[in-house]
């Protein structure tokens, strides 16, 4: 027992007092081992709290919206036109739009992939001329309902001290978001802050630490893409301001990661109130919905004819066509076809579009110029006139394609006929032809008879002073063969005075190259 017991020296060490209150040196070390240990399980504790992160932020708040939901299929139609690669032609001749191949995939790409596999299968496919046509989208838009205090998003772990104020980019435009700012402002890319899906990516709602609500696109499409490209088509694309554009401030570019920072517009998209659920009586009014027509136009004018190279936006629909609480229209993901299209490494002849909406020559040839978007606004006229969707298969075997349709019963004499039902007060009859006009005007099959966006504003804009001095609005507005022809069976069907296409309005003073 004596070999186990502690040496005599030490015992004599113990028992001594100290200076200690005249502790014995025993207790003395007794409080010293039990304070530690204390300590220790405090840190430990402290350890573990911050394993299950720091106190929750206070909910983000999610707008209620009344904004309707529109839900559509996806199908995708390929054909196969002998036509050469795009590979081999330069960028900006063909505007690609790459499958969306890379991680991670959302339900519109998985359902787009199912639809696709056979054709991935044979390699040589790759080198086919291809269209990709999507019957609208799947979107996602969701829309917290109010609860409490204003509804909202979750707060997830997120540590504010570790985001770093935004870098202005090095080429002078915009911000360099970082990863984390951006998983901060989402929620970490949260499912609740999820407004929408397209074919680039999911769109979420995030909010800046100086409190500003942006639309954060995380792409899709990263595969190959050099950062340094990819920078500079973003700084390209970012330096590109007009009201009626949707404004890009900025682009994370992380590991795998690219991201595109939007302003936020906050009241849903076109598409969403002219085919969601808005109840019998629409809330655009006619002037409202002419104020959408003649901004796009704007804002596609801008595009075309004021910068330099231009940008041909290629998927004019509207589903990209944003409003904000005041229905002004923003035309959003101009320049993103470019962008990804810039992906060298990803060969595809695949010319994007959207069914209903893709001009012919497009379609077909797979040659894109701002004719064809001019050709896609005029179907979005139609749209925005008659609340029908470009092809509409639930409808009877003559209205399926709005094109034909809208035609038919112009030549029958029945314009008012095309007009939305769901609007309450009814155009002039002057006003409705000379959108007709306009919209019939676009969709020329000739490509080089469509009007330049310019002159689209300007026949547009005269609708302003639709009864202007009698004598003014009888000089004739010099028109093309093809133009009077269709000029009578818009005139011809109903209005007797047969003014509506006339104009003397200088053109030159009227135009403007940009608003902003
Ligand atoms: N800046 C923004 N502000 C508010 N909502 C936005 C913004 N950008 C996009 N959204 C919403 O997110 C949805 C998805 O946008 P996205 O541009 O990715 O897809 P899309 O235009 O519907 O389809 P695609 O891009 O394939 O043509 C849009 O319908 C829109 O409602």
């Amino acid at each position: 027992m004596s070999g186990l017991s502690s040496p005599p020296l030490l015992n004599d060490e113990l028992s001594k007092r100290t200076a200690v209150f005249g502790l014995h040196m025993w207790v003395v070390v007794g409080i010293c081992v039990g304070a530690a240990f204390v300590l220790l399980l405090f840190l430990i504790s402290l350890w573990l709290a911050s394993r299950h992160g720091p106190p929750t932020p206070s909910p983000r708040p999610i707008p209620t919206a009344s904004i309707p939901i529109v839900s559509k299929e996806i199908q995708e139609i390929r054909v196969d036109p002998s036509f050469r690669s795009s590979a081999a032609r330069p960028l900006g001749e063909i505007l690609r739009k790459p499958l969306p191949e890379s991680d991670p995939p959302s339900s519109a790409s998985i359902e787009r992939q199912a639809l696709l596999t056979p054709a991935l299968e044979e390699e040589s496919l790759i080198e086919q001329q291809k269209i990709h046509i999507e019957i609208g989208k799947g979107h996602r838009i969701m829309y917290p309902e109010r609860s409490g205090g204003g509804g909202g998003v979750e707060g997830r772990s997120v540590d504010h001290a570790l985001i770093r104020a935004p870098e202005v980019s090095h080429l002078g435009w915009g911000h360099w978001y970082t990863l984390r700012e951006l998983e901060v402002a989402t929620n970490m890319f949260a499912d609740e802050n999820v407004i929408g899906e397209g074919g680039y990516g999911i769109v979420y709602l995030g909010l800046l630490q100086d409190n500003t609500q942006v639309a954060v696109k995380n792409l899709l499409n990263n595969r190959g893409q050099a950062e340094r490209e990819f920078t500079v088509e973003v700084e390209a694309i970012g330096r590109v301001r007009h009201k009626n554009l949707v404004r890009l401030l900025g682009y994370c570019v992380e590991g795998a990661h690219r991201i595109l920072v939007y302003e936020y517009v906050d009241n849903g998209n076109l598409d969403q109130w002219l085919h969601g659920d808005v109840g019998l009586c629409s809330p655009l009014t006619w002037e409202i919905r002419m104020n959408i027509i003649l901004g796009t136009a704007k804002g596609l004018m801008y595009l075309h004819e004021g910068l330099e190279p231009k940008v041909i936006h290629r998927d004019i629909k509207s589903s990209n066509i944003l409003l904000d609480k005041y229905w002004n229209p923003k035309v959003s993901d101009f320049g993103l076809a470019k962008l990804l299209g810039s992906e060298r490494n990803y060969v595809t002849t695949r010319v994007m579009g959207t069914f209903g909406y893709v001009a012919p020559e497009y379609a077909s040839t797979g040659m894109l110029n701002e004719r064809s978007d001019v050709y896609s606004f005029g179907v979005l006229i139609m749209e925005i006139i008659s609340g029908r969707n470009p092809v509409d298969y639930n409808r009877p075997t003559g209205e399926v394609n709005l094109i034909e349709w809208i035609k038919t019963m112009v030549s029958n004499r029945n314009s008012e006929g095309v007009l939305d039902p769901k609007l309450l007060e009814k155009p002039s009859s002057r006003a409705l032809k000379r959108a007709l006009l306009v919209a019939l005007r676009c969709i020329d099959p000739d490509s080089q008879k469509r009007p330049k966006m310019g002159h689209v504003i300007h026949m547009l804009e005269v609708n302003d002073f639709p009864y202007r001095d009698e004598r003014q609005a009888n000089q004739t507005y010099r028109s093309s063969p093809l133009e009077k022809a269709k000029l009578l069976e818009i005139v011809e069907s109903g209005d007797s005075s047969g003014h509506e296409c006339n104009t003397n309005v200088n053109r030159s003073s009227r135009w403007r190259k940009q608003d902003d």
